[in-house]
């Protein structure tokens, strides 16, 4: 089917591959024009080609989402190229190992602000692009089912997950006189380079094979399957669009019945 421009503009963070990459294929498809963000500029040049290039509305922009000037100024780049801003999806994250007694300032410091940081930046940087705008918009981030229950190996990431969930609550109420609404989606098991190195740590660490490394996080599927990034961008669509109007302060759980609160 061809693709109708639907006037409105997404960013989103993270978008090189994996489940961000899956959504900004989706919101473009869905007649978004779309600014694929990432530190590593190369695969987002590649995914945006593949979709036609800023003259078909997908723009490939570099961003690191821990540093609060590049966020302002990709969110700038975003709406003066693309003529609008409408959606910031703060989609980036890490995911490295955390056994409890190794855990070090550094690693705290580094993945809180790629984590957490960067989804108050972007939130920030949006919040203060639709006010200058003179609409609302909406403000979707990457949480976990690791952010709702906990799981082995990864109580780090799990901390910023909840922190991810806690902001974006408390900025539900902050921003809704604008016309804002907040929320994040809280992907399970999806098959992504991070969610591969996630199962293959594991499994190291253990010394235990690669199998055993993703059993640690699959069971209890009631699906019976990994997601795909597809599952988690059909939800973030629904978030994107004007469907999901009257929800705000929530974390949707896309995890195919891992969790259930
Ligand atoms: N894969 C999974 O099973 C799950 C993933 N998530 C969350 O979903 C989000 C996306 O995950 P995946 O696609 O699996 O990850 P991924 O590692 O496959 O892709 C992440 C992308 O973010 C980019 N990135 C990393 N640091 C950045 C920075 N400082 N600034 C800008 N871009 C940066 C990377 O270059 C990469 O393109 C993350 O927030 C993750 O925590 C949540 C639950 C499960
Ligand atoms: C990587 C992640 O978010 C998991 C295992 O829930």
């Amino acid at each position: 089917m061809t693709r109708q421009d639907n006037g409105k503009v997404a960013l989103v963070t993270g978008a090189g591959q994996g489940i961000g990459r899956a959504i900004a294929e989706r919101l473009h498809a869905d007649g978004f024009r779309v600014a694929l963000a990432d530190i590593d500029t190369d695969k987002t040049d590649e995914v945006a080609a593949s979709l036609g290039g800023e003259q078909a509305g997908a723009l490939s922009l570099h961003i690191d989402v821990a540093d609060r000037q590049s966020v302002f100024d990709a969110v700038s780049a975003a709406k003066d190229r693309l003529g609008g801003f409408d959606v910031i999806v703060n989609n980036a994250g890490i995911a490295p190992l955390s056994a409890i007694d190794e855990i070090t300032e550094e690693a705290i410091q580094r993945i809180f602000s790629i984590n957490v940081n960067g989804v108050i930046w972007g939130t920030q940087a949006a919040a203060a692009a639709f006010r200058e705008l003179g609409h609302g918009g909406k403000i979707i981030a990457a949480a976990s089912q690791a952010g709702h229950v906990g799981n082995p190996g990864i109580a780090l990431y799990s901390a910023t997950k909840f922190a991810v969930r806690g902001f974006t609550q408390s900025a539900a109420r902050d921003l809704a006189q604008y016309g804002i609404t907040v929320n994040t989606y809280a992907p399970g098991i999806v098959r992504t380079p991070m969610m591969e190195a996630v199962a293959k740590n594991t499994a190291d660490a253990a010394g235990q094979p690669e199998e055993w490394g993703w059993a640690q996080f699959t069971s209890g599927i009631t699906l019976d399957r990994i997601s795909e990034p597809a599952d988690v961008a059909n939800v973030v669509a629904f978030l994107s669009g004007s469907d999901s109007d009257y929800i705000t302060g929530q974390s949707i759980l896309v995890d195919g019945g891992m969790v259930f609160n």
